[in-house]
């Protein structure tokens, strides 16, 4: 159970502590922030309001405890977080326990979002070991004018203290995917974790603690983003922040210093459907991609562009499978549980009334319990709709009839979002052509859009983010490049 067993230390009456300096605190504020459970929506777990002064702190800490973890063997430090991941993966059960209570995620996508992120932290320290094991070895005949004089070697060193903040829809495994490249790259991190979420977080912080980190370098400092936000983000301890949520991040690249950022924001994710496409597979995707956590992954189908001549035979398969989907607690594991918040489920609410003032076909009845919206699908949205071009965040999918691949491929383009997108066809020369011309981090050819598997390159481009993640990605991008040149009194050159 959450808060108990080798957890009991991070809990004391009924709220979470925060954790600097290798210790788990109360906060002097005396205040603690509640966490709404999404089902019930009554205050199910409280947690620490950080204050200034603790930031400034774990600031501190943060920048003496990486001095002396860059100089830790790397081998060792992969060590220790291979030895994390296993600690992470023999508990998840209250972890994924506190998932389903802070932001309704069926019990066992929970349990795979902890499983998923061990095996991230594993396959970070290996990949970390090979690349940061080598380095490179230039010579400066190479270039024009030069002689053999200079010997250049480069290797990738750390930046210092990072800043991870990830969001609510994967607090653990959006956390962990920031935390184990700085880390194994010989950084410190500061965690902020997302208030829904942040005990699943607290719980896997505490893994790291049990697998043996030294003092310092992992602080996890909970609070409000709107209160402790600002002050974390513009501290002047930071070396890089790697940041995933929403337009938040977009105000924080504006506010941040000449420090490098990791931005993985919003999208508006296109499913191009061809007439030639394999509609069953087309609508299996959809309901994966467009329905799964209740369409709250920025990953998730956010439109489908569909050619009109085969529209009908695709809507009229996506909606039996909708009819099929469970709808309930995520205790239950159904499909499509309550949206984070009340306010989520507001938001959507008026994006799908907007969309009934103007005119789209509504494939089922609208209907929604607290913050439980039923699934929807709506059919024949036109681009004046905001559900056209906005995020739901929710299970509410548009579909738009196109008469051409240009004009499914325009409206992709004009979207501010540039995340993922996907096309369904069975010619892979136009799905080649197609996904070159679409504006997106990465266009997924016959299957719905994904992050994973977690090595891969993961980026968005125009308002959906800035740089690429991936675990490669993420460890380069945690690191500079360092320098020593040789120079030789005579030109040198290496016989065969
Ligand atoms: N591209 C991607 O990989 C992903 C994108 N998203 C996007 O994120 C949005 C939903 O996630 P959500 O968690 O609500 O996103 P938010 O941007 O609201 O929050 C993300 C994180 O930022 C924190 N935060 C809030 N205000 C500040 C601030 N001023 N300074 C620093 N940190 C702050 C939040 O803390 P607190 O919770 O305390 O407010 C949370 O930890 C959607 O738009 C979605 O598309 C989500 C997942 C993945
Ligand atoms: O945060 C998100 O929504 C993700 O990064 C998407 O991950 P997924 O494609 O594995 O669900």
């Amino acid at each position: 159970m959450a808060g108990s067993g080798v957890f009991s230390e991070i809990i004391e009456s009924d709220v979470f502590k925060y954790y600097a300096d290798g210790e788990w605190k109360i906060s002097s504020s005396g205040k603690s922030v509640a966490i709404v459970n999404p089902t019930t929506r009554k205050t199910h777990y409280k947690v620490q309001a950080c204050t200034q002064e603790e930031v400034n702190k774990a600031m501190e800490t943060a920048k003496a405890a990486q001095k002396s973890w860059a100089k830790t063997p790397l081998w060792k430090r992969a060590e220790l977080l291979h030895k994390a991941a296993a600690i992470l993966k023999d508990h998840k059960a209250p972890i994924a326990e506190a998932l389903v209570k802070e932001i309704a995620k069926p019990a066992k996508d929970a349990v795979t979002e902890v499983v998923r992120s061990g095996d991230l932290v594993s396959y970070c320290a290996e990949e970390g070991v090979r690349i940061l094991g080598q380095g490179a070895f230039l010579v400066s005949d190479s270039f024009p004018g030069n002689e053999r004089t200079k010997y250049c070697l480069t290797s990738k060193i750390p930046l210092g203290v990072v800043l991870a903040i990830p969001p609510f829809n994967y607090p653990v495994n959006l956390a962990v995917s920031k935390i184990a490249p700085a880390l194994i790259a010989g950084n410190s991190l500061v965690l902020k974790p997302p208030t829904q979420g942040a005990v699943a977080c607290l719980h896997m912080v505490h893994c790291f603690h049990l697998a043996g980190f030294p003092k310092g370098l992992i602080s996890c400092i909970t609070g409000k983003g709107s209160e402790i936000g600002d002050f974390l983000t513009m501290h002047p301890g930071v070396n890089c922040i790697s940041f995933t949520g929403g337009d938040t991040g977009i105000s924080i690249s504006k506010k941040a210093g000449m420090i490098p950022l990791q931005m993985e924001l919003g999208g508006k994710d296109a499913c191009i459907v061809l007439e030639d496409a394999d509609l069953d597979l087309v609508a299996a995707n959809i309901i994966k991609g467009g329905f799964s956590y209740s369409g709250q992954r920025c990953t998730a189908v956010k439109v489908v562009l569909v050619m009109e001549s085969v529209a009908d035979t695709l809507v009229e398969k996506v909606k039996s499978k909708v009819a099929k989907l469970t709808v309930g607690p995520p205790e239950d594991d159904c499909d499509i549980t309550p949206v984070v918040s009340e306010s989520s489920a507001n938001f959507i609410e008026g994006l799908v009334k907007d969309a009934k003032q103007k005119g789209a076909t509504f494939c089922q009845e609208y209907k929604r319990e607290g913050n439980l919206i039923w699934p929807l699908l709506l059919d024949h949205v036109r681009p004046d709709m905001r559900i056209a071009w906005e995020e739901p965040f929710g299970p509410v999918l548009p579909v738009i009839r196109i008469g051409s691949v240009e004009e499914g491929i325009h409206h992709c383009n004009a979207s501010n979002f540039g995340l993922q997108g996907c096309v369904f066809t069975k010619d892979i020369n136009k799905a080649m052509l197609i996904s070159d011309a679409m504006e997106s981090g990465t266009v997924q050819i016959n299957s719905a859009p994904a992050r994973g598997p977690d090595h891969f390159p993961f980026q968005g481009i125009k308002d959906s983010g800035i740089g690429s993640q991936g675990i490669t990605n993420s460890i380069n991008m945690m690191t500079k490049v360092k320098s020593t040149v040789i120079n030789l009194p005579t030109p040198s050159y290496t016989m065969g």
